[in-house]
């Protein structure tokens, strides 16, 4: 799968994935988790605000890779967690998002018996998470706040005098 097959961009602030985050903890809290385990790298961030939200204080990664950037690639198995987890029973399980869901067979495959949460999700890969708060359409490439920063905008006149 290559970068064309995105026509849309939908982009998501620290303080929208704050937000996100904590209305996804409202739906978990009611469960008693054993530990986190962090879908590297983007669970990192989700996975830290789950933590503080449900004062889990056991976190592990789980390291898996398949993007340059917009272009998918073959996966790869970076980092296992504690084999403590064993089949994942009792443990939540975090990732940004699902895309092709891909990566989340993959994660399911490895800890079947997981409570597996992503943020956000697009349809092709929704059905293999146990919840998530935010779905985008399938073309639309999700800007995350650790990709981005903030930068001088033109005034709009100038923009249409330049154009
Ligand atoms: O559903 P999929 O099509 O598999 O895509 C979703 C995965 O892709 C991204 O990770 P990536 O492999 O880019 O690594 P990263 O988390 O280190 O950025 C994202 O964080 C998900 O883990
Ligand atoms: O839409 C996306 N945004 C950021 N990273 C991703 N990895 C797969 N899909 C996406
Ligand atoms: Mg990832």
């Amino acid at each position: 799968m290559t970068a064309d097959r995105y026509r849309k961009d939908f982009t998501i602030t620290w303080d929208q994935l704050h937000r996100d985050t904590r209305e996804l903890s409202h739906r978990l809290v009611a469960r008693d988790f054993k530990g986190i385990i962090a879908v590297t790298r983007g669970g990192l961030i989700p996975a830290g605000l789950l933590a503080r939200e449900l004062n889990v204080r056991w976190i592990d990664t789980l390291g898996v890779s398949s993007y340059d950037h917009m272009n998918q690639r073959n996966l790869t198995l970076i980092k296992a967690p504690d084999e403590k987890v064993g089949d994942g029973e009792g443990y939540l399980l975090v990732d940004d998002l699902v895309d092709t869901g891909k990566t989340a067979k993959v994660v399911r495959e490895l800890l079947p018996k997981a409570w597996f949460v992503t943020v956000y999700a697009k349809p092709e890969g929704r059905e293999l998470v146990d919840d998530f708060i935010t779905e985008v359409s399938q073309d639309t490439w999700i800007q995350f706040p650790w990709d981005m920063g903030v930068s001088y905008v033109e005034p709009v006149i100038n923009q249409h005098r330049k154009g």
